[in-house]
């Protein structure tokens, strides 16, 4: 089930990744964080020198930890930065924190995490790695796409030692348990432990909230620091791995690191000449109004389509308000910022098109699912708005409403000279007849478009859309489609 590239255990890592300046490699062509600046991606960063590092290929890293069995569309910050430094020639690295997972964050929580049990998180960790491997794959054909150049393996070889670990892909999917599974408690307090000063851990946001709480904070999660800043000094050391990229409360975690890096890295007393390591944090994404962005309607937005499906996905961002769609296209998607500015001049002039959310679902639906479920989602998105109805084929809607409860096949027979009222009834669009009935003389039903008048009236053949279609639709909200053989 761990499908994840096994490491040798970090037992010993005094010995330094050698330089990446020594690469001989041609740069990428851009510098990426000009590129992850102009789109908003930059909170902050640990040194000025981080650009001078990234002119030459390196190696960068996001951990995430498996809360859930699926990642949800508040996880795609990170990954599409990841992605960025992939397309930019860089070798990106996605941990998944099989061991972390088991401790659980502090940062940005008020409260302590309840732990999850050993099968949950198996579960959880095979669910998480299999979708970012897949959102890796879509996502390097994707950016192909958007005119990155990513057919060739990323020039990045950062230490000479990484080579034979580093995937040719140019990402890799590793798993913290992979290394921590052979640390013994004593190893951890002893190697790591002693170099961690237990002042600047109380003094990261993300303990200091906590201790000021009446519950306080386990000595557990207190200890989630120095597990992020090991795995930060284990890639170092593994991989080359010398830029971690996190969510603006990974900021003291990922310094953390650095930290641990110099101290294991830096004879004591020598100068220090250069950043051993480097941090780089993304904005936590908003709505305007200052909502967390990911949730629709209180829920999580999956990227699990047994979870959420395509359509569900789809309409979450093509429901983007007017004031976050900008921002969304800049960070979501790797639709070239002058193009972002000539649509979203286009959808001021006619904001009710929703020219720049129709852009921004597709490009988000097919950079995590595929682009045939666009089309999938579109196709759902007419029948559900009722717009353009005259174009939907009866085979496409089938197909993009697989299991869709809304999709009922019937027989010729079930709607031959049935009153449309009664329909409505039996397909669960009114309580009963009589409401069905007082609907349709409030002109609250339409088949097919077109507002019934008459509660006698029946659906003739002429009537359906591709001569199977007829969808009922009650209000702008419900709605039932009857596929008739
Ligand atoms: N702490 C990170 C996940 C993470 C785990 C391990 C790491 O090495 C890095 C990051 C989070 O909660 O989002």
């Amino acid at each position: 089930m761990n499908r994840v590239r096994q490491l040798a255990p970090a037992r010993r890592w005094a010995s330094s990744a050698s330089a990446l300046s020594s690469s001989s490699s041609s740069s990428p062509a851009r510098n990426v964080i000009d590129e992850l600046e102009a789109r908003g991606f930059i909170q902050a960063v640990t040194s000025p020198n981080l650009r001078t590092h990234l002119e030459s290929p390196s190696c960068v890293y996001v951990g995430v930890d498996p809360s859930a069995s699926s990642l949800h569309v508040g996880n795609l910050l990170p990954l599409l930065g990841l992605l960025h430094f992939r397309a930019r020639g860089h070798h990106a690295l996605a941990l998944i924190g099989g061991a972390t997972g088991s401790i659980g964050d502090p940062s940005g929580r008020s409260t302590e995490r309840n732990a999850l049990s050993p099968a949950e998180l198996a579960t959880n960790v095979a669910g998480i790695t299999a979708q970012v491997e897949r959102f890796f794959s879509r996502g390097i054909e994707y950016a192909g796409r958007r005119g990155y150049d990513v057919a060739s393996e990323p020039v990045g070889r950062p230490a000479a030692s990484a080579t034979a670990v580093l995937g040719a892909r140019g990402i890799d999917v590793l798993n913290n348990h992979d290394w921590f599974r052979d640390v013994s408690f004593l190893d951890f307090l002893r190697d790591v432990g002693k170099y961690a000063r237990v002042n600047v851990m109380m003094a990261r946001d993300s303990v200091k909230s906590r201790l000021e709480s009446d519950a306080g904070i386990s000595f557990t999660e207190f200890s989630y620091q120095l597990l992020q800043a090991y795995d930060f000094a284990t890639l170092y050391r593994t991989h080359g791995c010398r830029v971690q990229l996190g969510g603006s409360d990974q900021w003291g975690n990922i310094v953390a690191g650095i930290d641990l890096i110099r101290r294991l890295n830096v004879p004591d007393g020598a100068e220090e000449a250069a950043d051993p390591a480097f941090g780089l944090t993304i904005p936590l994404l908003t709505t305007a109004s200052g909502e967390k962005f990911g949730k629709s309607a209180g829920n999580a937005v999956w990227l699990d389509e047994a979870r959420t499906s395509v359509s569900d996905f789809y309409q979450f961002f093509h429901r983007a308000n007017d004031a976050d769609v900008e921002k969304y296209l800049s960070v979501l998607t790797l639709v070239p910022p002058a193009h972002i500015a000539e649509v979203m001049a286009e959808h001021a002039k006619a904001p009710k098109l929703r020219a720049a959310q129709t852009l921004l679902a597709e490009e988000v639906t097919e950079l995590v699912h595929s682009r045939a479920a666009v089309s999938r989602a579109q196709t759902v998105q007419k029948v559900l708005y009722g717009s353009d109805l005259a174009s939907l084929r009866a085979a496409d809607v089938l197909a993009a409403m697989e299991g869709d409860p809304r999709l009922v096949r019937v027989s010729a027979a079930d709607v031959a000279d049935v009153p449309v009222s009664k329909l409505a009834a039996t397909y669960g669009l009114a309580k009963s007849r009589g409401d069905a009935n007082r609907v349709i003389e409030g002109k609250g039903l339409r088949v097919n478009g077109a507002v019934v008048a008459d509660p006698r009236a029946t659906i003739a053949h002429a009537d359906l859309i591709d001569g199977h279609l007829a969808l009922l639709a009650r209000g702008s909200r419900d709605i039932v489609v009857l596929y008739i053989d």
